[in-house]
């Protein structure tokens, strides 16, 4: 079942194309990688995904508990649509503590009195420990590790229980060992959750590990598609940006 229909969506900045002609179409469960050199729109389409920016033209058509269309998308209105979001520039509560972080994240279900703050702060200590922060839980957010803060945004986006989990970048400053072990947690949030995922990264170990299919992107056009093998042996993908060792 498609959850996330994009249709000939462009978005320009004056003169900038930073978004052209893109057609994309999920499906539930899926963990989709978008990849492309700096610059080449990624961010800007989770801006579009997300309401923070408004098309220049196209549509975006999500199929979630309700159709919600692009004239419906607005930054503040996603959690309650099932969609929820992380960003290359971390956005923690910085004086806040984890806990309280994670907290934040059930404010939407709480609002819905779909849960009670009893079950919201028993979910967020299964969040921490899972997301091995349950000892830390006291700590003010900004005293963090840098990979400790990207796991707590992902435990605190998790907590309003989406239906598609956007990543931006989630291993950015990440050692090696951390990226692996994000790996293992974003296939277990996904199999946990039984989630969409859609991720945006540079570390190409972790998007051929973990993706099922990859869109490459290039100075806003949608240049490829497919499984990480194919995209692996795909020429100009290669040349515009894999270069020959990932290969
Ligand atoms: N708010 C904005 N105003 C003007 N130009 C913008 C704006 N946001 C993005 N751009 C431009 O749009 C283009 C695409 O940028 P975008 O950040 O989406 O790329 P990206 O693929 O996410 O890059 P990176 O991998 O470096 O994060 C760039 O030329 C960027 O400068």
């Amino acid at each position: 079942m498609s959850v996330l229909k994009v249709t000939n969506l462009t978005k320009n900045f004056g003169g900038i194309k930073a978004v052209t002609d893109v057609n994309l179409n999920i499906e539930m469960g899926e963990i989709i990688g978008l990849i492309g050199p700096n610059g080449a729109g990624k961010t800007t389409l989770f801006n579009l995904l997300t309401g923070i920016y408004v098309p220049t033209s196209g549509q975006i058509e999500y199929n979630l508990n309700t159709k919600v269309k692009t004239k419906d998308l607005k930054p503040h209105k996603m959690v309650h649509y099932g969609v929820s979001r992380t960003f290359q520039n971390i956005r923690l509560f910085k004086d806040m503590s984890v806990l309280d972080n994670v907290l934040l994240g059930f404010h939407s279900l709480l609002f819905k009195r779909s849960i009670s703050r009893k079950d919201s702060f028993d979910e967020a200590y299964e969040l921490l420990k899972k997301f091995n922060l349950l000892n830390k839980k006291d700590e003010l957010a900004k005293n963090l590790p840098y990979g400790d803060q990207r796991r707590l945004e992902i435990a605190r986006a998790l907590a309003s229980k989406p239906m598609i989990l956007l990543l931006d970048e989630p291993a950015a400053g990440m050692n090696p060992k951390e990226t692996k072990e994000l790996k293992d947690l974003i296939f277990w949030i996904r199999n946990e959750y039984h989630l969409t995922i859609i991720l945006i990264e540079h570390d190409m170990s972790l998007v051929m590990n973990i993706c099922e299919r990859i869109f490459v992107f290039d100075y806003g056009n949608l240049v490829a598609s497919g499984t990480p093998k194919e995209i692996q042996n795909n020429k100009r993908v290669i040349t515009a940006y894999l270069g020959e060792e990932a290969v």
